[in-house]
């Protein structure tokens, strides 16, 4: 199915309505789709060859990246979270009574997406719904996955035969939600034993920078276009004036307002783990220098980060902020305590659940769509152009749950 971007129409038979939403479906299995990360030494260059693949990063970089893994082994703590996550899935799952196998793919390690979908469609099944453990919009946080799933069903000739669609970005899911607010609360409740002067305190909401250029076609054309008028920023410029830093910072407003222990407590988003090279601009500040310029402006004495773009405790959460945020801190003589992340936290388990029991056509009795934002709930389909990147070589991947996917439907 093709769609004009300017001018979507929307084919009833398609499944979904004008506001993105999938009508229920007889799904047979759901795909936790991931990033993958290395299981030992020998692991960490092929899998950072992958991440890299076709993007050029010079190779001075991913010897700095390895470095991380090298010091845990050569091990992403991100493998055994995922596992963790699926076991619970299942558990959530099978305590409600729905009967839905749970499979595991990754996009750069194994068990890579290919296989995966090749085996659901071996052991009979005929319609995957995909949940990723990625909470916002943007190329390497939905679109990605999609494209790795569109690439995956042509590679694979599964094309056709196997559909494939996807829960809809949950960054503002109560169960997401609640899991943040809760580490929150004890975050500041540790914090507020060492420091106890409020204005002494800053919380700060980490996420991971991405370029302003991804930043920018985060979300629906239309979406971003507002964002863009009512911030009145310059085009290009970013931090709320596009869809991935304003679901970041409309998060942030939520969980403020729903810790008690926040009162009072002056935030900031902030974002870690940038790469590529310094000519391409990406998001601002990072964590590490809005740290020192905080330390410099004010009196300060303590500083509580919530990885509010982060699902598990992944290298990059136990790296860039476990250890390089908080030897920042420790330089500028400021306490730190970094909060959870969602992991298996129960009300994320049964949030996700919950999102995967509201496409399911087999039940009497579907969830609510839940969104706790003024952007959510989110689109179950991704609007026309949706986090679009052109390739180097110009061309666009093929993707799936898009209203202009062209893989993944019509099994
Ligand atoms: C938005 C976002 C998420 C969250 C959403 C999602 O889950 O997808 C995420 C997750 C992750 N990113 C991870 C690791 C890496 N990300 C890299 C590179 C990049 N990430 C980017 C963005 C994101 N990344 C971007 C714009 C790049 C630039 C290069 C490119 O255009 O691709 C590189 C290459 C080396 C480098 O340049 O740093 C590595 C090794 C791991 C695994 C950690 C572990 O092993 O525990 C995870 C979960
Ligand atoms: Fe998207």
């Amino acid at each position: 199915m093709t769609e004009n971007p300017a001018a979507p129409s929307f084919d009833p038979r398609a499944g979904y309505d004008e506001n993105g939403v999938m009508e229920p479906k007889a799904y047979d299995a759901l795909l936790l789709a991931s990033f993958g990360g290395p299981e030992g030494q020998d692991d960490v260059i092929p899998f950072l060859r992958n991440v890299t693949r076709g993007r050029g990063i010079p190779d001075e970089r991913l010897e700095e990246v390895a470095a991380h893994y090298r010091a845990h082994g050569g091990v992403s703590p991100i493998n055994d979270q995922n596992r963790a996550l699926k076991a619970a899935l299942e558990e959530e799952l099978s305590r409600r009574n729905i009967d839905l196998p749970v499979y595991w793919g990754n996009r750069n390690w194994d068990p890579y997406v290919p296989e995966t979908l090749q085996q659901i469609y071996d052991d009979g099944h005929r319609r995957a719904l995909t949940v990723t453990t990625s909470a916002y919009s943007g190329y390497s946080s939905c679109r990605q996955y999609r494209e790795d799933l569109g690439v995956a069903l042509r590679e694979t000739r599964l094309e056709g035969k196997l559909e494939v669609d996807k829960v809809r970005q949950y960054f503002d899911h109560p169960g997401f939600v609640q899991s943040f607010a809760e580490g929150m609360r004890d975050g500041l409740r540790t914090m507020l034993e060492r420091v106890d002067d409020t204005s002494k305190i800053h919380v700060f909401f980490a996420t991971h920078s991405i370029p302003d250029s991804d930043a920018a076609a985060a979300g629906p054309r239309p979406l971003a276009e507002e964002l863009t008028r009512r911030t009145g920023a310059e085009p290009g410029e970013t931090n709320g004036a596009d869809a991935y830093s304003a679901q970041h910072l409309a998060v942030a407003e939520i969980l403020m307002e729903v810790v008690d222990e926040a009162a009072g407590i002056d935030w900031s988003l902030v974002y870690q783990s940038r790469s590529g090279p310094p000519s391409v601009p990406w998001l601002e500040p990072d964590i590490n220098d809005a740290m020192e310029e905080l330390a410099q402006q004010q009196d300060i004495a303590g500083v509580v980060v919530v990885p509010l773009g982060f699902v598990s405790d992944h290298m990059e959460v136990v790296w860039d902020l476990d250890t390089e945020a908080k030897e920042t801190a420790e330089e500028l003589n400021l306490e730190f305590v970094r909060t959870p992340t969602p992991g298996t936290h129960q009300r994320f388990v049964a949030g996700l659940v919950d999102m995967v029991a509201e496409r399911l056509a087999q039940l009497d009795e579907r969830p609510q769509r839940a969104g706790m934002s003024e952007f959510g709930p989110w689109y179950d389909v991704c609007r026309p152009d949706c986090c679009v990147k052109t390739m180097r070589d110009g061309t666009q991947k093929p993707t799936v749950a898009a209203v202009d996917s062209e893989v993944g439907v019509h099994a």
